[in-house]
């Protein structure tokens, strides 16, 4: 989980990376749905949803189980039909409904339906892929090679994929998903079960995947992965899209965010005390929590009070909320009941 250590950035830093962004967006749009729905019976999954993802950006799709992510994943990728009360749907500027082909040769999927096939090698599986998307021989093979490589796959290349670890097998999948080449990549909860090592070797091949300007659609249950690759990240709650938003954006919408002002001097401590009444003490460390959401227009009052005042601080720190706060605050959702399912999934 993020720690408080890393949602501690100095007001310069927070400044700006807030107005620069993780990526700069393409202007098209990969991924475009309109009222996205679906019922199963009388269980309405999906009620209404609206996304749109930027081409070359990491969306995250964030929700408590059996929020319906896989299901919206299924949809968007052309193996489950939406309910025909649904909008348009686009996916790689093809319409879902109308060139469903198209779709699926612009896509990559990968996640809880694995097409990995346990009895052949990681190499034959590469190149049963490669097959499938009539890729020469030639080409194929020098694919599958190069592949294997960058996920570090070159060792257990020649063994049956049944014997692989389940961090293997998430990197191999994502391999053989990556052979067609595919400019908008699907990742179902992509580092479920895998240790942080291998998690967040993961993150770095996601992120590999963007810089080549890639579009990832991820679905998620841990919230820091969700804060650590995405652009933007939609929250899923009963069958609605809750937020949406950077994660920052996100962390705003819950309280709890502040301004630390922490001084050296005692004198010019209880100055600032006096002058920002609002504000909690400590008396020990010498700095002041100021509520507040850490926003340009806050930190300009502040420091104007500050100023005022006739003292100059010695630190000055934005305290955010963390993706936790945000996603419990949003799902109403408890702790048991996500980690529970995360056990599941080992
Ligand atoms: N084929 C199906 N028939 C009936 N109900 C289904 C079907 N597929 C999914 N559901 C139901 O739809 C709901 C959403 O499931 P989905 O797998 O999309 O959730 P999820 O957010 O991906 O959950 P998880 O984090 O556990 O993977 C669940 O209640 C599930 O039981």
């Amino acid at each position: 989980m993020t720690t408080r250590a890393t949602a501690e950035t100095t007001a310069a830093t927070t400044a700006s990376t807030a107005s620069t962004g993780a990526h700069a967006p393409s202007p098209a749009l990969a991924i475009a749905a309109h009222g996205l729905r679906k019922t199963y019976g009388d269980r309405t999954v999906l009620d209404g949803i609206d996304l749109a993802v930027p081409g070359g950006s990491v969306f995250s799709l964030l929700g408590p189980n059996g929020a319906g992510k896989t299901t919206a994943v299924k949809i968007l990728s052309t193996l489950v039909s939406p309910d025909p009360a649904s909008g348009e749907i686009r996916v790689g500027g093809f319409d879902l409904a109308a060139e469903p082909q198209a779709v699926r040769a612009a896509i990559g999927v990968t996640g809880q339906f694995s097409a990995i096939d346990g009895l052949l090698t990681g190499e034959e599986n590469m190149l049963l892929m490669a097959d499938l998307h009539h890729l020469p021989r030639s080409e194929g093979r020098r694919a599958a090679a190069e592949l294997l490589e960058r996920f570090d796959l070159v060792e257990a290349a020649g063994k049956a994929a049944l014997g692989y670890s389940g961090g293997m097998r998430r990197r191999l999948d994502i391999a053989m998903t990556l052979i067609g080449r595919p400019r908008i990549i699907f990742l179902d909860e992509p580092t479920t079960g895998l240790d942080p090592r291998s998690r967040h070797n993961m993150w770095g091949f996601v992120r590999e995947l963007v810089a080549e300007d890639v579009t990832v659609f991820l679905t998620t249950q841990y919230l820091e992965e969700a804060d650590q690759l995405s652009d933007r990240i939609a929250v899923l709650s009963d069958g609605r899209i809750a937020a949406e938003g950077s994660a920052d954006e996100l962390k705003r919408l819950v309280p709890g965010g502040h301004v630390r002002v922490r001084f050296d001097d005692p004198v010019a401590y209880r100055t600032a005390a006096a002058a920002l009444r609002e504000a909690g003490t400590d008396d020990e460390a010498l700095s002041l929590r100021v509520p507040g959401d850490g926003s340009q227009h806050e930190l300009r009052s502040l420091l104007d009070r500050l100023d005022s005042a006739g003292v100059e601080a010695d630190e000055l720190t934005v305290h955010t909320p963390d993706l936790d706060d945000v996603f419990f605050a949003l799902t109403g959702g408890d702790d048991q009941h996500t980690t529970r399912s995360r056990e599941a999934h080992r």
